[in-house]
């Protein structure tokens, strides 16, 4: 077996799949022992309590975009994953947050102290076919083709949601010519294009790159983010007028709200599409939600309104 843990980085606008696709390789993981970093674009990581299984190779990093601000926590949490080694980890998987590029990431798995022990399998770019990429800000468009040009396999997901022909012409809008790219739908690729064997001389699906496009911060984006959290139950009531009239501004949501029957609920809000899904209760949880959308102060007043009144 290698010495180097192999590390898949996995990219994606807000909602694309990323902890979808962490997920299904969790459950196909096949007795391989996995690490997993999740990177959110708030201040709290909700994708903490949405990865399947809390567990102790979970390492989670908060507020924002590891492009700047966490460079030094994710070089540092990479460090004791990969230290881990002695344990047994096969295999380390980072999910950038929405609004990041994933060659910063790449970048810090190139320093040498990094590099000596972990070795880039590649990165996968999940990409939304249900979202409508003309909507997008200019900054937001380039962010999302910077994510698509540094990505190895750029997965289009969500493929259950659009035609064939609507699918087609995203591809020929978005991917390069030497984009190596899938379909799926609920980012369900099979474990083996992701799990090479371990052996030293095996190719990884890394390919050469262009030069990065340059870093993003998330008001540099035009982009506000929002995080809410309260010790106990909201008002249902006020919670569907809040998700009701969510502004189209908004780009993504999602969160864990527990409610006055005590059950505790998943919610989330990406390409315009609401879903939830109730959760297993935990002792001490608190009800937390992040928002991240254009920065435009009327709606995020009515928003923090509207928060107030889901105290119940
Ligand atoms: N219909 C459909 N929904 C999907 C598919 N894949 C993911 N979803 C849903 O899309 C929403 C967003 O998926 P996530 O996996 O949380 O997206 P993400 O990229 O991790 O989101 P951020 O980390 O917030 O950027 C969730 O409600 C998923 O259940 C798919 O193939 N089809």
């Amino acid at each position: 077996m290698s010495e180097e843990l192999g590390v898949t980085v996995v990219a994606g606008f807000l909602g694309a799949g990323k902890t979808t696709l962490i997920n299904h390789l969790l459950n196909q993981a096949d007795g391989r022992r996995l690490g997993v970093m999740v990177n959110d674009f708030g201040a709290l990581n909700i994708d903490e309590a949405l990865v399947d299984e809390r567990r102790d190779d979970l390492i989670t990093l908060s507020n924002g975009c590891v492009c700047c601000s966490l460079q030094g926590e994710l070089s540092s949490s990479i460090e004791a994953m990969v230290s881990r080694r002695g344990e047994r980890l096969d295999h380390l998987l980072i999910e950038c947050s929405g609004v990041s590029d994933p060659e910063r990431v790449v970048n810090v798995l190139r320093y040498p102290r990094i590099r000596a022990r972990a070795r880039l399998e590649g990165v996968i770019t999940l990409v939304d076919a249900a979202l409508d990429y003309a909507s997008l800000s200019p900054a937001l468009r380039h962010l999302v083709f910077s994510q698509i040009a540094n990505g190895d396999l750029i997965v289009i997901n969500k493929s259950d949601l659009v035609d064939d022909e609507d699918i087609a012409r995203l591809e020929q809008a978005l991917l390069l010519p030497d984009s190596r790219h899938v379909r799926a739908t609920q980012a369900a690729l099979p474990a083996d294009f992701i799990f090479w064997p371990a052996l030293p001389d095996t190719p990884s699906f890394r390919r050469a790159h262009s030069q990065p496009l340059p870093a993003t911060r998330i008001e540099d984006l035009g982009l506000k983010t929002l995080s809410w959290q309260h010790p106990g139950a909201v008002n249902l009531t006020e919670l569907r007028a809040l998700l009701g009239h969510m502004p189209k501004q908004i780009l993504r949501f999602k969160g864990v709200v527990l409610l006055s029957d005590g059950r505790r609920l998943a919610l989330q809000r990406a390409a315009g599409r609401l879903t939830s899904w109730e959760l297993e209760r935990k002792e001490n949880e608190e009800s937390c939600l992040v928002f991240i959308g254009e920065d435009t102060p009327s709606h995020w007043e009515d928003i923090v309104q509207r928060l107030d009144r889901l105290r119940a």
